[in-house]
């Protein structure tokens, strides 16, 4: 791919993403520009860290870039799309990974601009996350694919309808959070049971990676697997039983449906409109 991606915001979802694109050669770190609002230092550490070009948002090469990425906290996406908006070209692609912001809106403030929602996690860093994408009104089909090669270089990519985000976004977004918490949970009942806390860390990470894999690997639902582990009157049905009373299962449901919400609220809370 002959692009020049500009990441805009240096965070963690940003280093998350360089990281993956980067490491799997989808650009040459020479075509990723990494900027910010202010912390030069953390500019410097991506330098280092993934031989990207960071360059201070005052000197952006808009003319060598063909795509921005988005990657700044919602709360400040007026101010970059305003500030974006006297060197934008028709052929530039905006990409925006922040939650709870839709394509419309982008687009009422930069008429006919192509822009892609995408909604990816922090797995990015070691290219397994879970990325969806939304095209805008505008975008092309060309720029489309582009968008979601380089996605792929960070994991799995699932083209999505914009209505399904706040759902995704739950699941997958987040989710990389209930499962940290899941296995905090695991750590400390292992540590509980005698277990060395790293030996407990690992064996809750080894578990819950070895259930995914079979997911992913074998053509059985969730339901047969885990039939397949519980055994009549066995330690497995014991701890289900356990599970559903204290409502594990639909706790992670209601994970999900509790940041859905908050996804729909947060485009909600910025919708007002636009002063011409
Ligand atoms: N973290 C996650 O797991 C996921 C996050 N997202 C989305 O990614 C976005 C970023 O999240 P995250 O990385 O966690 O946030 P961070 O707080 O870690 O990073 C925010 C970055 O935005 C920069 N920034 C602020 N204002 C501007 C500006 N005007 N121009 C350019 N850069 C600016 C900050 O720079 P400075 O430090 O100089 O102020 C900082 O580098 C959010 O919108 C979030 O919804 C999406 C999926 C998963
Ligand atoms: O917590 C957040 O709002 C962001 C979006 C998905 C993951 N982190």
């Amino acid at each position: 791919m002959s692009h020049t991606v500009a990441f805009l915001g240096a965070g963690s979802m940003a280093e998350a993403m360089i990281s993956g694109i980067v490491k799997s050669g989808t650009l040459e770190p020479s075509q990723v520009i990494v900027s910010n609002k202010t912390n030069h230092n953390r500019l410097q550490e991506l330098k280092v860290k993934y031989g990207v070009r960071a360059i201070n948002r005052e000197a952006l090469p808009y003319n060598e870039i063909d795509v921005f990425v988005l990657a700044m906290k919602p709360k400040d996406i007026d101010y970059v799309l305003d500030d974006l908006s006297s060197y934008l070209q028709p052929h530039h692609l905006l990409v925006s990974v922040l939650a709870g912001i839709s394509t419309s809106y982008m687009e009422e403030r930069l008429p006919q601009q192509q822009v892609i929602r995408v909604m990816p996690n922090t797995s990015s860093m070691i290219r397994e996350s879970s990325t969806a994408l939304s095209p805008g009104t505008f975008t092309t089909d060309t720029n489309l694919h582009f968008a979601e090669a380089l996605m792929k270089g960070i994991g799995k990519t699932y083209v999505i309808e914009e209505a399904q985000m706040d759902v995704f976004t739950g699941m997958a977004g987040s989710g990389p959070a209930y499962i940290y918490n899941l296995m905090e949970h695991l750590e400390e009942v292992g540590v509980e049971g005698g277990l060395d806390r790293e030996i407990a860390r690992d064996i809750a990470a080894q578990t819950i990676m070895g259930a995914g894999k079979m997911m992913l690997l074998q053509d059985d639902t969730p339901t047969e697997l885990r039939q397949k582990v519980t055994s009549p009157n066995g330690t497995t049905a014991a701890g289900l039983d356990a599970l559903d009373e204290h409502g594990g299962g639909q706790a992670m449901a209601e994970a999900v449906k509790g940041a859905a919400k908050r996804s729909r609220e947060m485009s909600r809370d910025l919708e007002r409109p636009v002063v011409t």
